[in-house]
């Protein structure tokens, strides 16, 4: 484990590039690996997680190579994927784990799973029970990693209400669904990212969608094909998020934070520091592999507290730790319900920010569903640690903003989990500090 502390800076100003996008990398190898032929891919997040899907598909056939700043991908053809001959390792990855998976369930070999601690935590009950009624078997304890899956030929097609507002369920059962015979329907009650639903028809797959009495019906019918594609992955608005958030409590910051994704679906936590008082504009918006990118110039500003509209939190599920960052910062109260979905992502995430927060001087209430904060109105807190973060890149990165607006800096157990998802972070912080 790396620990560091991350000091007091000055203001962050220049411009940043953040990587691309974790969710789009993800599926950028999956559908390219499930398309007959070759496809390129720009952009993709060289995170551990995103390279934890691509070994897993290589193990099962699909050719998948670096070609200067591109990504070049034979696929398959779906249905084509081969039985691995050993474990298919999927790190600290909820979303490798969860979307493979859905692949599995419909091709007919056994595979076997295996995550590090974090991920052997986390419940897979979620999919295995709907890729269950799809015909797939499991083998696990507990619904926990490691998992062997059975998968089924043919599957049959199902039609699921999802009981957790989870893309990754979506998702799983719909990757499932491009090899089974038949209609596959997935009503979504509350919406969640929809970039596979996009991206799919971005691969030529007729993805139909429609809403009725306020859910979103989406349906496939299998066996679908995928044309091979060149896939452009915009920059992670997740990750923005953490530079959003550090330049509107740093003083004197004036950061432009380029090429980030704000698809409806992902972009809640820019509503909320909205909401909140921060000064962001968007830039030069347009339209990058068929998603919304705008460059964010983002200046510091005085926040206030606010109470979080629940139905915001699909669209900005993995920015709350960061945003309790910004509400610790802020004048009054921040209120925040009906999160918990956050105790069982990489960490359990209310706990792990309410004992992180207060153990740098924040004021924090620990409820059920969410956290209250009172802010500091502005006033550096204390600082401290080291932080225990969980094997959990969120919280590192959280802690490291914190950091940067202490009075003594904050030390965190571990950087090396922020390599999932973000690699350069440490540097980015380095340039905009400059
Ligand atoms: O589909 C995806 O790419 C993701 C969905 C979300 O998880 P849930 O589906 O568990 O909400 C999110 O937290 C995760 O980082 C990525
Ligand atoms: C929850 C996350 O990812 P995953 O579920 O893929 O581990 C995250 O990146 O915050």
């Amino acid at each position: 484990m790396t620990a560091h502390r991350f000091l007091p800076t000055g203001p962050l100003t220049g411009r940043i590039r953040v990587p691309g996008d974790k969710s789009i990398s993800h599926r950028a190898l999956m559908f390219t690996a499930l398309a007959m032929g070759r496809s390129r891919i720009e952009g993709l997040l060289e995170g551990e997680d995103v390279l934890a899907t691509a070994a897993a598909l290589r193990m099962m056939g699909a050719s998948i190579a670096q070609e200067g700043d591109a990504w070049v991908v034979d696929g398959v053809g779906v249905g084509g994927l081969l039985e691995p001959d050993g474990p298919l390792d999927m790190g600290n990855s909820g979303t490798s784990a969860r979307l493979l998976m859905g692949l599995l369930a419909s091709h007919g070999f056994t595979a076997s799973m295996v995550g590090d601690a974090s991920l052997s935590k986390r419940p897979m009950g979620r999919v295995t029970e709907p890729l269950s009624q799809m015909g797939a078997s499991f083998q696990s304890a507990g619904n926990r990693l490691p998992i062997i899956i059975e998968g089924a030929h043919p599957a049959v097609p199902i039609e699921y209400r999802l009981p957790v507002a989870s893309a990754q369920v979506k998702s799983a059962v719909l990757l499932a669904a491009l090899n089974t015979p038949g209609t596959t329907r997935v009503i979504e009650p509350v919406p969640t990212r929809d970039h596979t639903e996009r991206m799919l028809r971005g691969f030529g797959v007729d993805v139909a969608v429609s809403e009725q009495d306020g859910e979103r019906l989406i349906s496939i019918t299998g066996p679908a094909d995928l044309e091979p594609c060149d896939v452009v992955v915009p920059g992670d608005p997740s990750s923005a998020a953490f530079f959003a958030v550090a330049a509107s409590v740093v003083p004197g910051s004036d950061l432009v934070i380029e090429n980030v994704g704000l698809n409806p679906t992902r972009d809640g936590i820019y509503k909320v520091l909205e909401q909140m008082g921060a000064n962001i504009e968007e830039l030069d918006s347009r339209e990058v592999g068929g998603e919304p990118v705008a460059d964010l110039r983002v200046r510091h500003a005085r926040l206030s507290g606010v109470e979080v509209d629940p139905a915001l939190a699909p669209s900005m599920i993995d920015e709350f730790p960061v945003l309790f960052v910004a509400a610790a910062l802020a004048d009054g109260t921040t209120v925040t319900s009906r999160l918990e979905e956050l105790r069982v992502k990489e960490s359990d995430r209310l706990a792990a920010m309410a004992t992180a927060l207060s153990a740098i001087g924040a004021s924090v209430e620990e409820r059920e569903d969410g956290l209250v904060i009172q802010g500091s109105a502005g006033a550096p807190l204390a600082g401290g640690g080291p932080i225990a973060t969980h094997l959990d890149h969120r919280i590192a990165m959280s802690m490291a903003i914190a950091g940067l607006v202490s009075r003594d800096g904050v030390a965190v157990d571990s950087v090396d989990p922020i390599a999932t998802s973000f690699p350069n972070f440490m540097d980015l912080i380095d340039e905009a500090a400059r």
